[in-house]
């Protein structure tokens, strides 16, 4: 049977706390601009527009979640990058995350997922169900695990967002490839837990404004490429990147922040919003339903 995305997102609402006029996920975030250069071998891989020549950009840093209020210094939520490649003849979206792995492999576990997280009276969920949720489907505490083995980012800047998803790039002869994509940070940095404690709840809407006014933040999106055997309908599983050949695509530049409203006024769809020479995967149930959640999760922060 099929999952209804609108019964997904109104778990994630539910889950957050529902909140009104924010979004289902990544309800807490910074709106930014900058751009995105190619680097010279993008287009032996992609014929994408994009891939060819410099293009403007319009960027969203936000944490996981429907909350807007949770805090910056959670370490098993995912923060999150959402990337708009303007072109003329369509744009390029990216919406991507601080893990190489996503909570759930199908639409129906991720419904589930959603489901035993919704507060109970006391403002929680109800650990039992969590724990016997996550014994029966291990793959979804992976992401959790993986966030959990590293320091929470000192800035939203400052860590690698994962498109998480197998895409497919075809160049100009017809020639594809298989390949995760991912922006891998110029500037790294996490934070020891005594600079953690040192922190207040919100600090990285600051912590960008005094980054931004020195010059730009810099991620390389890179494609790492698949082989016979990877994985591309699971996003719960990684590929064994260190054993994969990397080829960089360009570089990301955020150079400044934008009002909310240039970001609020739509939705970064990752689904619609691909230009020939790049394609999501087929096989995968957790892309495609993207797109009609984003457009429910839109209608109701519109209201
Ligand atoms: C690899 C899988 C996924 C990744 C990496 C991902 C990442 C993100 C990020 C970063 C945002 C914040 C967007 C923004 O800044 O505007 C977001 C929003 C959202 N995500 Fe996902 N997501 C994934 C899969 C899903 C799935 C499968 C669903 C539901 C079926 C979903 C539902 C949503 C919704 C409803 C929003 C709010 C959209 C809006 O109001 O504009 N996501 N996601």
């Amino acid at each position: 049977e099929e999952t209804d995305p609108a019964a997904i997102v109104a778990g994630q609402f539910a889950a957050g706390g529902n909140h009104a006029g924010v979004r289902a996920s990544g309800a807490k975030g910074v709106c930014l601009k900058g751009s995105f250069a190619p680097a010279s071998g993008a287009a032996t891989l992609s014929k994408a527009p994009h891939f060819a020549k410099e293009v403007p950009v319009t960027a969203r840093f936000s944490m996981g979640g429907s909350n807007p209020k949770v805090s910056d210094k959670v370490k098993p939520v995912t923060r999150g990058l959402s990337v708009r490649m303007s072109g003329e003849a369509g744009d390029m979206v990216f919406v991507t995350i601080s893990a190489p792995v996503f909570s759930a492999k199908t639409p129906a576990q991720l419904l589930e997922f959603v489901r035993v997280r919704a507060p109970g009276p006391d403002g929680k969920p109800d650990a039992e169900k969590v724990k016997a949720f996550a014994a029966a489907n291990p793959e979804t505490t992976r992401q959790a695990a993986w966030l959990n083995a590293r320091p929470v980012p000192a800035s939203f800047a400052g860590v690698d967002y994962w498109a998480v998803h197998a895409y497919t790039l075809t160049n100009a002869g017809g020639e594809t490839k298989t390949a995760r994509l991912k922006f891998v940070a110029a500037d790294k940095a996490g934070l020891s837990d005594d600079e953690l404690k040192a922190k207040p709840d919100s600090f990285y809407a600051d912590e960008l404004k005094e980054r931004l006014a020195k010059g730009p933040a810099k991620f390389d999106l890179v494609a790492v490429l698949g082989q016979p055997g990877d994985t591309t309908s699971d996003p719960t599983v990684a590929w064994p990147e260190d054993e994969r050949k990397a080829e960089t695509l360009g570089t990301l530049s955020i150079t400044a922040i934008e009002p909310d409203a240039t970001c609020d006024a739509r939705t970064f769809d990752p689904v619609v919003d691909l230009p020939e020479g790049v394609a999501g995967p087929s096989d995968d149930p957790m892309f495609a339903i993207r797109s009609p959640a984003y457009a429910v999760s839109v209608s109701r922060r519109a209201n």
